[in-house]
């Protein structure tokens, strides 16, 4: 068997369309653009890379861009009276603080000022709360992007088995309360889990968002797996994902690559969420449709 590649990069491009024409829709009927603020505190430079994008790509949509850099000294305080000014600010619909943050401000209180209603990174709180208990809330853009590729893939994935590996607020725990919700059986798995290959072994789908190189391997893998690589790591200045894809490919049904697989997904699906903010915000109902 030779895995299907999935192909994050042209359903990215797709979405970003669909985004951009539903924008249009959205400007003339509100008589204004959505607005997205993203922060950047410091000179992280894969960081500069992704604001970079964000701006082209929201700008590409017929977004506002509001872009804010800030030196890697400010001081939190500083960083959250900027956040609580753009809560504030009617122009802006979106607002996203570039993680990581330097580590002398505390992250979980940066996120916990954005306004929920603005938070379209998903990771406020009241949106990870409202995820774990079926309400209407932003949802984070990378575990949202897994999701839609996978549900593109394989269609209904109720009652399939579900191992998701990595339990970090911004990834793990989402895409488990996501695959939750499509009625799937999940298992979260992390750097304690005993006997891993074993578990992965099982699953239908498989999620890899640990952040170590080619760590899953093909031998642990269920032949036809659906296989979803999160990962971004810089080995030798290459660029490698969390499942080792050579070895994986040959068993996996379909296959994300790095690059090209998920990544570009998180960005789509941020122009996906600004635009239900805005709606939101200018109390226009949003129909998911294509989105
Ligand atoms: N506030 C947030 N911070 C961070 C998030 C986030 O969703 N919100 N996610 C990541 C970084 N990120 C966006 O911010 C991001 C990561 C990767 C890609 C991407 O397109 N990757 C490409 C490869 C790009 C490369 O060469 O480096 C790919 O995988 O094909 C886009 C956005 C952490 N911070």
């Amino acid at each position: 068997m030779n895995a299907q590649i999935i192909d994050g990069k042209a359903f990215a491009q797709g979405l970003r369309e669909r985004v951009a024409e539903r924008t249009a829709q959205f400007s003339e009927r509100a008589g204004r653009v959505p607005g997205l603020a993203v922060v950047l505190v410091g000179e992280d430079p894969a960081s500069q890379v992704y604001v970079r994008s964000k701006h082209k790509a929201t700008v590409a949509a017929g977004m506002a861009s509001f872009e804010h850099r800030l030196p890697a000294e400010t001081a939190q305080d500083e960083l959250l009276a900027l956040v609580a000014s753009l809560n504030a600010d009617d122009a802006v619909d979106g607002i996203l603080v570039q993680l990581p943050l330097p580590a002398h401000i505390d992250e979980n209180a940066v996120i916990a000022a954005i306004s929920p209603d603005k938070d379209v990174d998903g990771f406020h709180p009241v949106n990870a709360g409202r995820l774990a208990t079926g309400l209407d809330g932003f949802v984070p853009c990378t575990p949202l992007g897994c999701l839609m590729l996978l549900k593109d893939r394989l269609g209904n994935l109720s009652g399939l088995d579900a191992v998701v590996i990595g339990r970090s607020n911004i990834v793990g725990k989402p895409m488990a309360q996501l695959l939750i919700r499509e009625s799937c059986t999940v298992t979260v798995a992390h750097s304690r889990t005993r006997d891993l290959p074993a578990l992965v072994r099982r699953a239908d789908i498989v999620v890899a968002a640990v952040g170590l190189p080619e760590m899953v391997k093909g031998d642990w893998l269920k032949p036809g797996a659906a296989v979803i690589d999160v990962g971004i790591n810089r080995v030798e200045g290459k660029l490698v994902g969390d499942v080792d894809f050579a070895s994986a490919a040959p068993v996996a049904g379909a296959i994300t690559p790095v690059p090209g697989g998920v990544g570009p997904m998180t960005i789509a699906v941020l122009l996906r969420n600004t635009l239900v903010a805005a709606h939101r915000n200018a109390g226009i109902a949003f129909e998911a449709g294509t989105l």
